[in-house]
């Protein structure tokens, strides 16, 4: 039977209900019947969910998943990642003797062969990852890839690594087959049920309106792939994906080519090969993807492309020049079908901010297969909880901006997110498509004085300064880069003189009104009843106790706060604020860009202000620690706060918009004696991780609680009416967290961290990095790593870098100024 591709999948292979009438109401309905929605509707089931619908608006698996190529690939560059894909590769290795239905699972392994120096570090660090998490790989000799791939020419490879669990299966029986479970367990399938609208009232989601009639519903996912943003974009929810061409071609038969083969990734020449019945199926990545919008798409099931052999051309020349067999073999089929692709290459999880109950999991970016199994546990257990419990801030449909759900901005973008999957993974890397269309106030300031750019949500922040007279551009490595330097003299000018940092990025909002005070006091963990012009550091825990965000909080007035979070919370920040605001006397405005946030950092910093501010007093008696005030500076008036992200004497100077380049410029001429530089975002990474503050989204998240993080301090736990995750909270026991923060330095000044790497105690694996950069004042690498809390605090530590283990320091108190003198002064 030729089952790849194969369009005869249908729910009628297990049921004869899936053209009866919809249920008038089904607790959660979840929209698509590929290999995510299937998922997620089984993971609810064995939740306990049993009322739940899946609608598919054709037949089952007729979206993406009918011409997935169906690799299973457990290799991945995070941990979190990791976790979730060797969950996939698990479930799909269950799934036949689970399911009954032959999905075909070839637990063949997977190879990524390495053509250049930098892909051999890139592999080796995906190796330290996989084995942190207990994947078990092998490094190839030149011996044992002509053993396990003896049809390839090795020619050019530098490096080449086996991934032992992985395999490939067929996509489309392997989702009627997670299907069918789900229907066993409790869900009912519809065929043919497309869903035309969502009902929401009063901003919460209460069902959905099919060609078929309506179904009223408590939660609704949507998880149908391509057709996601439309319907969001319906009831005003953002969902920035966009759809590309995506193709893979099936050779005739190739000698050599045998079912045990492993599937082999060539991802310097963007392509991957796998067996199909004594045939390979070449699989293109390539960089210069072709974006397609939504209405180019004609078919609801089966959608496909024409052939387009011109623009395949490369990745077959590749291909055929790594196996000679293909050469002249010729080809059966081109396959040129639609996949969707997200601004950051990541997929889309999790809750709506713009409507309650409403979930998602769609913009699979190719991976979907390997991803479904996890991802649906992961949501089905966000659901049931109302929160996610592991590191999913990277994958949270809250951590775009709006403005990325623009359609031209998603069509440039996606030209390059094909291609991104297996381009190279350079720490700091950066997107080249869709620049410059954020900017902050200070943004053509900083150009003219060297910035070198790099984009997150969608806005441009200064991540470094190139040399005066030169143009900065970044230049990659695992290693030490060009501008190493530069981000060290910007560091060293931060801890011993003064430098300017544009922060404008940083979310922003205003709480005001009678019961503002209140709103707040919900929502952050720590007491913001405290005086006017007080800030305070706190967390936004969820209510399984788990951090969501963090930030500051000042009083403005009795009635007024200033709320400041990551850039990439904005919307999460935003959705929580009006939540709790929603009924009260309290109106949330996002402030985000009306003003701008410029640091002054440094010793020096006092100093400078007191040039550029000269009418108010600088004493520390005026403006101790983490107090705010409003000032007169410069040609107008900014608010100004004494508070550091770098650990030193500092503060954040939030002008107007339009007054932020007049303040920046008055900065930069009274600093010019005192020597002023200017600073990006890199010298902040390793700033404040030799004084050993968490980084959201990396130290912490929803998979951290407050004690793990070591930041109980925050936790007012007997404040009026408590706090968002309080009972979650009290439950947790403060001596016995779950795990604990740690401070890390490598002994050894040259190896640099990338992320998550493995941290041992006399030769045990104790944790990972949760995040680390070079600490240039410090000598060495230095970052955070969450471990076992028990650990030997005597014993010898090692960190495990490119498969090297690394005599390390390890410290309960982070290594710069632990006390916290540098920031009373
Ligand atoms: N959908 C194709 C997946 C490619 C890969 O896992 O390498």
């Amino acid at each position: 039977m030729e089952r790849m591709v194969d369009r005869s999948v249908s729910a009628a292979e297990f049921t004869d209900e899936a053209e009866a009438a919809l249920p008038a109401h089904a607790e959660v309905v979840v929209v698509g019947g590929g290999i995510i929605g299937a998922s997620i509707a089984y993971h609810l089931n064995l939740l306990g969910k049993k009322d739940v619908l899946l609608l598919e608006a054709n037949v089952l698996a007729s979206g993406t998943t009918w011409h997935a190529a169906g690799l299973v690939n457990s290799g991945r560059g995070s941990v979190a990642l990791t976790e979730l894909s060797k969950y996939g590769a698990r479930f799909y290795e269950e799934l036949d003797e689970k399911s009954g239905v032959d999905v075909d699972f070839v637990k063949s392994g997977s190879i990524s062969i390495a053509r250049t120096p930098g892909r051999v570090d890139e592999i080796l660090y995906t190796r330290d990852i996989a084995e942190h998490c207990g994947v078990p790989t092998e490094y190839l000799t030149e011996e044992r890839l002509r053993e396990v791939w003896p049809i390839a020419d090795q020619e050019g490879i530098l490096g080449a690594l086996l991934m032992l669990d992985d395999g490939y299966m067929n996509p489309g029986w392997a989702s009627v087959a997670v299907t069918k479970l789900a229907h066993e367990a409790g869900t009912a399938v519809r065929e043919h049920a497309r869903v035309d609208e969502l009902l929401v009232e009063n901003g919460r989601i209460t069902g959905v309106v099919t060609a078929r009639g309506t179904v009223t519903a408590d939660t609704v996912v949507l998880a149908c792939g391509l057709w996601t943003r439309e319907l969001a974009a319906k009831v005003g929810v953002s969902v920035p994906l966009y759809p590309a061409e995506h193709v893979h071609v099936r050779s005739n038969e190739v000698e050599g080519a045998v079912r045990s083969l492993p599937v082999l990734r060539d991802l310097d020449n963007s392509y991957y090969l796998r067996h199909e019945h004594g045939r390979l199926l070449v699989g293109a990545f390539e960089p210069d993807g072709l974006p397609r919008g939504v209405d180019e798409i004609t078919s609801e099931g089966f959608a496909e492309f024409p052939e387009d052999w011109e623009h395949f051309s490369a990745i077959r020349a590749a291909a055929e020049s790594t196996v000679p067999g293909l050469k002249g073999a010729g080809y059966d089929r081109f396959l040129n079908a639609p996949e969707s692709f997200t601004p950051d290459s990541n997929f889309i999880i999790g809750e709506t901010a713009e409507v309650d109950g409403l979930f998602v999991a769609a913009g699979f970016n190719s991976q979907g297969i390997i991803f479904a199994p996890g991802v649906g546990k992961k949501l089905a257990e966000w659901i049931v909880t109302g929160s996610s419990d592991f590191a999913s801030t990277a994958l949270d449909v809250r951590r775009f901006s709006p403005d990325q759900n623009n359609r031209h901005y998603l069509h440039a973008r996606s030209v390059e997110a094909l291609g991104r999957l297996y381009a190279m993974h350079w720490p700091f890397k950066q997107v080249h498509t869709a620049r410059n269309i954020r900017r902050t106030p200070l943004y053509s300031r900083l150009e003219e004085l060297g910035a070198c750019f790099g984009e997150i949500n969608g806005l441009e922040r200064a991540f470094w300064y190139g040399d005066p007279g030169t143009r900065p551009e970044y230049d990659h490595s695992y290693g030490r880069t060009s501008w190493f330097d530069n981000v060290a003299a910007e560091h060293r000018a931060t801890r011993e003189g003064v430098t300017l940092f544009d922060l404008s990025a940083f979310a922003k909002f205003e709480v005001a009104g009678p019961d503002a005070l209140a709103v707040c006091q919900r929502v952050a963990t720590a007491n913001v009843d405290g005086p006017v012009d007080k800030a305070v550091y706190t967390l936004f825990l969820n209510e399984n106790g788990t951090i969501e965000i963090d930030g500051t909080i000042t009083r403005l007035a009795e009635d007024r706060f200033l709320v400041v979070t990551p850039s990439f919370t904005q919307r999460q920040t935003e959705m929580m604020l009006r939540k709790e605001a929603k009924g009260r006397a309290a109106a949330v405005f996002d402030a985000t860009s009306a003003y701008a946030t410029i640091a002054v950092t440094g010793p020096r910093s006092r100093e400078l202000m007191e040039r550029v501010a000269p009418h108010e007093d600088w004493s520390n008696e005026a403006q101790p620690y983490t107090h705010g005030r409003r000032i007169e500076i410069a040609d107008g008036y900014a608010y100004c706060l004494r508070v550091s992200f770098v650990g030193e004497l500092g503060y954040e100077v939030y002008p107007s918009a339009d007054l932020a380049v007049n303040v920046f410029d008055a900065l930069l001429e009274a600093g010019e004696e005192l020597g002023v530089r200017l600073a990006g975002y890199h010298a902040l990474d390793t700033l404040r991780s030799e004084k050993g503050y968490r980084h959201h989204g990396h130290d912490i998240g929803p998979d951290v609680d407050p004690y793990s993080a070591g930041l109980g301090f925050t936790l007012a736990k007997d404040k009026p009416g408590g706090f968002i995750g309080l009972e979650a909270v009290l439950k947790l026991d403060p001596k016995a967290p779950r795990l604990r923060t740690v401070y890390v330095k490598l002994d050894d000044p040259e190896p640099l961290f990338v992320h998550d790497e493995t941290l041992y105690c006399n030769g045990e694996q104790v944790g990972r990095l949760s995040s680390g950069a070079y600490g240039h004042s410090l000598g060495a690498a230095v970052g955070l790593a969450l471990v076992d809390p028990g650990v030997d605090f005597d014993g010898a530590f090692e960190v495990r870098c490119k498969g090297v283990r690394y005599p390390a320091t390890v410290s309960r108190r982070p290594f710069h100024d632990p006390t916290g003198e540098r920031l009373k002064v």
